[in-house]
């Protein structure tokens, strides 16, 4: 299975999932490589982990989440696609990062009132040369994203994707817009 799995191929509850789209997006700007350790915060249906297992084949994908009904999904996704290296992680981050290793790549997804404390985390366990992508859906969220990455020398890009979907009504096809996703990502200078 190559990236872009369509949304309808995973089990999914009442967790909100990563869209297709935006998944597509996010992973392509974590330019992950065959054998990346990835950090995928706030994973939920484990969408966007499996989709950088299957890219980083040799590597390992560490699914944080704190809700018990993410963490099934996970596993049921995990079984569905025959993954072997997703290792599922039950709890609230930044508290359950500190004893993982070293992530070459950090997925953001969620991270509810602990932003900044996984933030700062984040950035003390990142491997050099390593990427962060976040994503957002408030400008609460890009804005102290992208500051606070700023702040810490990180060279950062805010990109807002404002997806159009076709749907059929009738005889005729409509594009229903989707609301706005900001992507941001960020990397050492230099
Ligand atoms: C928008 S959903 C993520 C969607 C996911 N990328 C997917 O494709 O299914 C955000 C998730 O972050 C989780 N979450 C929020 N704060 C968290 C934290 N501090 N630690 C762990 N999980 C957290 C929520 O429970 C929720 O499942």
């Amino acid at each position: 299975m190559t990236p872009g799995i369509p949304d309808e191929y995973f089990v999914r509850g009442n967790v909100p999932m990563t869209k297709e789209e935006i998944r597509i997006l996010s992973i392509s700007k974590l330019r992950l490589k065959e054998d990346s350790v990835i950090w995928d915060i706030g994973a939920g249906t484990g969408s966007v982990s499996v989709e950088a297992a299957l890219i980083s084949k040799r590597g390992v994908v560490y699914s944080i989440e704190k809700e018990e009904e993410g963490i099934k999904l996970i596993n049921e996704n995990i079984k569905k696609f025959n993954v072997e290296n997703i290792v599922v992680v039950a709890g609230l981050a930044p508290d359950v990062l500190l004893d993982l290793p070293s992530p070459d790549r950090i997925f953001i997804g969620g991270a509810g009132d602990k932003m900044y404390q996984t933030f700062k985390t984040a950035l003390t366990k990142l491997k050099r040369d390593g990427i962060i992508v976040v994503n957002g859906i408030t400008l609460d969220t890009a804005y102290s994203a992208h500051r606070y990455f700023k702040q810490n020398k990180y060279k950062v890009e805010t990109i807002c994707v404002n997806i159009s979907v076709s749907k059929e009504a009738g005889n005729k096809t409509m594009m229903i817009a989707r609301n706005p996703v900001y992507i941001i990502t960020a990397e050492k200078e230099g």
